[in-house]
């Protein structure tokens, strides 16, 4: 038998932000496809639509009014999943309590339009579009951080992510407890920093910068790559180079920086399968409300990129079967991945129609 090689040979990769392990199958890339095909066409967006209820100047449903907004525009989602205000629960005194734990949930939902024109993407827009974005996110986190303790900014793309409206829009939502992934994530950080006083993913960044295996774009601020331990096909991890634990923490040249490399990627995401990449992408950093009274130096913050698109605009990667029962498998390693996208043009391709 020849010897293992990462790029032929399964084999199983760790991840040391959530203690998880992944699958990767190299050898089985030559598996012809014949499953489900996602509609390919895309349908023209206009930049606006009277009936829109994230357009500016729109009547929402609620009856609300929208103002005709010129930049980024919040407001608080009309169907939130969380609420400010519910009453105390009484503890409970159960017997086997411990196997029925619960706590009230309470917390802030808001949808922020990234830009008055539906028609945009973020790579579509200019730098000072995508630092207004950057900006109102900061305000956001900042404001709701005083209260809560986890702010979640996310940002479904695209029909095929379950995202309902295709105006340029994300979603925060604050919660006073902090949900599993960061809460997670928080625990291994913790680990690492005790151990080695420094941050895990300083470290691994700085790993990455030396081995040159899966890096797609970077800047004089930031990284960007398709992580050892990445799931979706063409995942990316996007991670400032300074120690920063908080988007607020960062200057006003790693904005500029942010808005550049957010920018590049997805241009680069865009050119792939020549079509508007859908993904779901969000923001990790250090808790905020209570939790900001302790020490959180061990916390570098960081944003993912989940993309479900496997090899066209048409066929994406389905975590079901093994990934529910078992754990996460991939064909396409991440180098394979890392190396198609770093060698996507920089010029969008709607821009040389
Ligand atoms: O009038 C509206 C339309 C949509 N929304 C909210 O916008 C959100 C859009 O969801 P997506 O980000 O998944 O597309 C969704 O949570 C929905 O509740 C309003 O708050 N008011």
């Amino acid at each position: 038998m020849d010897e293992f090689n990462f790029t032929e040979h399964q084999h199983v990769r760790y991840n040391p932000l959530k203690g998880e392990w992944i699958l990767v199958s190299p050898h089985r890339l030559k598996r012809p496809w014949s499953g489900q095909v996602e509609a390919t066409h895309e349908d023209e967006i206009p930049p606006f639509d009277p009936n829109n209820p994230l357009c500016p100047g729109v009547n929402r449903p609620n009856g609300e009014k929208n103002p005709e907004y010129d930049s980024t525009f919040v407001f608080d989602n009309d169907f939130p999943a969380l609420l400010p205000d519910i009453p105390e629960a009484a503890a409970s005194n159960q017997p086997n309590e411990e196997l029925f734990k619960f706590e009230p949930a309470r917390g802030t939902c808001r949808v922020m339009c990234f830009h008055p024109r539906s028609d945009l993407t973020i790579p579509l827009m200019s730098i000072e579009e995508i630092k207004a974005i950057v900006y109102e996110w900061i305000k956001q986190g900042t404001e709701l951080g005083v209260k809560y303790d986890w702010v979640q900014i996310f940002e479904n793309k695209g029909a095929i992510m379950g995202c309902s409206n295709p105006h340029p829009h994300c979603q925060i939502w604050a919660s006073s407890f902090m949900p599993n992934e960061p809460r997670i994530k928080d625990s291994y950080q913790r680990e690492y920093y005790e151990t080695h006083g420094r941050p895990l993913l300083l470290e691994y960044i700085n790993a990455e910068l030396k081995k040159q295996e899966r890096i797609v774009v970077q800047n004089s601020h930031w990284l960007v790559v398709v992580p050892w331990w990445s799931t979706w096909p063409f995942e990316t991890l996007l991670v400032p180079l300074r120690h920063v634990i908080r988007m607020c923490d960062l200057t006003s040249e790693e904005i500029h920086s942010l808005a550049e490399i957010m920018k590049r990627l997805t241009i680069k995401y865009d050119n792939l399968f020549r079509t508007s990449f859908p993904y779901s992408m969000g923001w990790h950093g250090a808790p905020t409300g209570r939790k900001a009274l302790s020490n959180n130096q061990h916390w570098q913050l960081h944003a993912m990129y989940y993309p479900p698109l496997l090899r066209s605009s048409s066929v994406k990667k389905f975590m079901v079967g093994y990934e529910m029962l078992g754990q996460a498998q991939r064909d396409l390693t991440a180098e394979q991945a890392a190396q198609k996208l770093f060698s996507q043009p920089d010029v969008h391709y709607k821009a040389t129609m």
